[in-house]
């Protein structure tokens, strides 16, 4: 049996939340994923730890449909992302939610209008007071009603990262994507934002894969890390084994 450590079960028992198997990546004669292999089950929580220019965008990216691999596959939610096209990917994007480094709100619209955008896009059918129910839902998910009427400009870093997270959650996605969530953002409001994201993971039972340098995001969110290096997936374990490793590029990392 292969256990999984952060949810102890057997993960050859259900087909993974996102299977990517021999991914190669390159630009020109830079080679940036190279035969780079990951499975992420339901409810699993994965930091994928690199350095600075170690190709972790360009993972996300590969795994999103915004780069084409030059080889191998990604499976999201049983479906071959680079095969997938019109209607299938629309359907993908509303299952994958992704937190981008720099939030994306739309400074125009006011935080009520920024959660309702992705509902009305993907979730046309739901009533007013649906859509009243879904935004409320969120905001008090992550502790922000108050600001529904505000606009962007009108908050601060770490609440901006909130109603990011927010409009993220509402379409209530399977795999969540977080690219650097805690860039910007002070070492304290940082460590806020990780624990709003693992809470959220647990309410909801969500896959996350989170792509991070930080240190403390790794400790708080990743009960599974992997180590991206030259490439690859250098390894694969847990913070308190990373921390006793005496390898010494995981140590760079863990001292
Ligand atoms: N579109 C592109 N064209 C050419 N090279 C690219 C492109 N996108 C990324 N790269 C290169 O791929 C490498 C990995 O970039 P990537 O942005 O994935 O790093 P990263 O691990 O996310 O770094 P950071 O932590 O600094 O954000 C870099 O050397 C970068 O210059």
């Amino acid at each position: 049996m292969n256990i999984d450590i952060s949810t102890g079960k057997d993960r050859a028992a259900a087909p993974p939340v996102l299977r990517i198997a021999h991914l190669y990546k390159s630009f020109g004669a830079h080679h940036v994923l190279v035969d780079f292999n990951l499975e992420l089950q339901k409810g699993e929580s994965v930091v994928v730890l690199g350095r600075s220019g170690s190709g972790k965008s360009v993972l996300i990216k590969c795994i999103i449909g915004l780069l084409k691999p030059d080889q191998g596959t990604i499976m999201v939610l049983g479906v071959r992302v680079q095969d997938a096209k019109g209607e299938s990917l629309d359907q993908l994007r509303a299952k994958v939610g992704f937190l981008f480094q720099s939030n994306a709100l739309y400074d125009s619209m006011t935080v009520r209008e920024n959660l309702e955008f992705p509902l009305r896009r993907h979730w046309m059918r739901l009533s007013r007071e649906q859509v009243n129910e879904r935004v409320l839902e969120a905001l008090n998910d992550v502790g922000l009603a108050h600001t529904i009427e505000m606009m962007p400009e009108e908050l601060s870093g770490g609440m901006r990262k909130r109603i990011a997270l927010a409009r993220t959650l509402i379409l209530k996605p399977e795999l969540i994507l977080y690219d650097e969530p805690t860039t910007g953002l002070d070492p304290i409001t940082g460590k806020e934002i990780i624990r709003l994201m693992t809470d959220m993971q647990q309410k909801y039972n969500t896959t996350s894969l989170i792509i991070s340098h930080d240190m403390n995001c790794v400790k708080i969110a990743g009960k599974r890390i992997v180590i991206l290096i030259d490439g690859k997936c250098y390894a694969d374990g847990s913070y308190e084994t990373f921390c006793r490793s005496s390898d010494a590029r995981v140590k760079q990392f863990f001292e």
